[in-house]
């Protein structure tokens, strides 16, 4: 069995890290670290990298006949025991720099665009939409990605075409919405609104167009809880609101405008965020996660 120290990291995030285990083969591995507003906090959630990792592989599994997709293993001898559920061996790809994001509702960075602008990405939405508005058709609101630390800017599709071609930003365009409607359409009869996702591509040696990195996870895209759901109002994060909310509670003692980092999460807000990444993780894929 390989060993994790076997293997170079090439890329972290906040709360992932990339290693190259071969010429042609890379290790993607989730961490039980969670981020909220843009912090990664000192407090780990038990199982919630294994629980994601899991969630990407119902999607690549559910996605397989609309885009072909990078993963090669989720179990193998070349991932180690120590990441063992919750690392891919996922197979090496030229990634496009471009963070594909298609929206389903108007929140975050889109509202903010379509307050100053009318439009989100340069794509003109009806006047009178608010916080978390349906909006009438999905749309594709790329990014470049940013420095660490840096949000995503987002550009136009245009820009997309200047820098990948027409064809390339096209076919970009209609993957992306086309693996945001399914992944809505199986999560909306679970209960759950998926508000957005952001996609990563690569171009395998053969020139194929290849879904990368995670996929329709609650890292990657909004999960809401369909219940309850209000236009008008910022919605809950299915996953993140109880640390969310305990974070901006006067009991945290923290004061988010402070620049400090956050405190450690409490036991029962630990708690009931596995049980929410769980619970999400179940409803959507019909699933049970082991332990
Ligand atoms: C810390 C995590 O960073 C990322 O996932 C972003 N990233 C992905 C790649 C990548 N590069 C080649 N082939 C791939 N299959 C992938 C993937 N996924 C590089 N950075």
């Amino acid at each position: 069995m390989a060993e994790l120290a076997d293997y170079q990291l090439i890329a972290a995030g906040k709360v992932r890290e990339l290693y190259a285990v071969d010429s042609e083969h890379l290790l993607l591995v989730a961490s039980n670290r969670v981020s909220a507003y843009d912090w990664v906090l000192p407090t780990e959630i038990p199982d919630k990298g294994a629980i994601l990792t899991a969630m990407s592989v119902f999607w690549f599994e559910q996605l397989a006949d609309l885009v072909p997709n990078h993963l090669v293993a989720a179990q193998d001898e070349r991932i180690p025991a120590e990441v063992a559920d919750r690392a891919l061996l996922v197979r090496r790809l030229t990634m496009l720099p471009v963070e594909c994001v298609a929206r389903g509702y108007l929140t975050g960075s889109g509202l903010i665009d379509y307050r100053n602008t009318g439009a989100v990405c340069g794509v003109e939405l009806p006047a009178g939409l608010v916080e978390s508005s349906k909006l009438p058709e999905t749309i594709f609101t790329p990014a470049s990605k940013a420095e660490i630390g840096e949000h995503d800017e987002n550009i136009s599709f245009q820009a997309v075409v200047e820098q990948q071609g027409a064809e390339l930003a096209g076919r970009l365009r209609e993957l992306t919405v086309a693996v945001y409607e399914a992944g809505s359409r199986i999560a909306e009869k679970a209960g759950v609104i998926l508000a957005d996702t952001k996609l990563e591509f690569g171009v395998d040696a053969e020139g194929e167009l290849v879904l990368g990195d995670e996929v329709l996870t609650p890292d990657s895209s909004r999960y809401w809880p369909a219940e309850g759901y209000q236009a008008g109002r910022v919605q809950p994060s299915y996953d993140k609101q109880y640390v969310r909310d305990w974070l901006t509670s006067p009991e945290s003692g923290w004061d988010r405008a402070s620049d400090t980092p956050p405190p450690p999460l409490p036991e029962h807000v630990v708690a009931a965020t596995r049980s929410r990444y769980v619970e999400a993780y179940e409803r959507v894929t019909g699933r049970r996660f082991g332990r």
